[in-house]
């Protein structure tokens, strides 16, 4: 499986924010590493068919992306807090046609919020239900911006192994070099809207490791 972005152009009224980016993702977790405002958060959307690219094509396998192909958790979250975890759960599922919910709430240990109502539950746990969506219908496509942002170490690390343990093509954004290294097979760096690295972390791992441990991360950036 492979998902390719063709020649992406998207903008926020007028202002063009990726401009002619063309990159492919294939199976395994590939992480997208780069400042803010560098077009992360954008380029998601892009994939996850939330906003529409003035030019350029997504297409996975070769054909247009379909409804249900990318399982999405978005930054700003989009469960409505009145709902209970369940009612957000089977609403998605409905939406979906995903018959894997229950097998989803085992897999994320939610099944203790589900008379919860969203507005209630922690940072961390409203994080799990917004993975638990994403994995309805077992998606081909995971799209995960920034996943582990803003939450403690325990349930960052609940995340991080959620994510590993994803099968398909999975793009996870991040800001934080250590969270990359800890997660990618492949890295790709983007600045400015534009790709400024790409590569097969098994390669790179293992220098980017030395020079992340000795405390150099800006300038390795630089140095890439
Ligand atoms: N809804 C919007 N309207 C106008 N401009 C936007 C909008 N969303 C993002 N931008 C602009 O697009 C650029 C890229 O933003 P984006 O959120 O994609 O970056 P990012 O790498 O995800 O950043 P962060 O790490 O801060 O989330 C920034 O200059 C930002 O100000």
């Amino acid at each position: 499986m492979k998902l390719s972005v063709n020649d992406l152009v998207v903008g926020y009224g007028g202002k063009v924010v990726i401009n002619g980016l063309t990159v492919e993702f294939d199976e395994g977790r590939t992480v997208i590493l780069g400042p803010n405002g560098s077009g992360k958060t954008t380029l998601l959307r892009a994939i996850a068919g939330v906003i529409k690219p003035l030019r350029g094509i997504i297409v996975l396998d070769g054909r247009p992306l379909r409804g249900g192909d990318v399982g999405y958790v978005s930054h700003a979250g989009g469960l409505d807090p009145n709902m209970t975890v369940h009612e957000n759960l089977e609403f998605y599922a409905e939406v979906k046609n995903a018959s894997n919910l229950d097998e989803v709430v085992d897999r994320l240990g939610i099944r203790n919020l589900m008379n919860t109502k969203v507005g209630f539950l922690s940072n961390g746990q409203r994080r799990m239900v917004e993975i638990a969506i994403a994995m309805l219908g077992s998606p081909k496509v995971y799209a995960l911006d920034e996943s582990t942002d803003g939450l403690d170490v325990n349930f960052a690390s609940r995340v991080k192994d959620i994510v590993r343990s994803l099968h398909g093509i999975v793009i996870y954004t991040t800001h934080m070099l250590s969270e990359a290294l800890e997660l990618a097979d492949y890295l790709v760096i983007i600045r400015k809207g534009r790709i400024a690295f790409h590569g097969d972390m098994t390669k790179l791992g293992g220098a980017m490791r030395i020079v992340a441990k000795r405390g150099v991360r800006p300038g390795l950036l630089r140095l890439i």
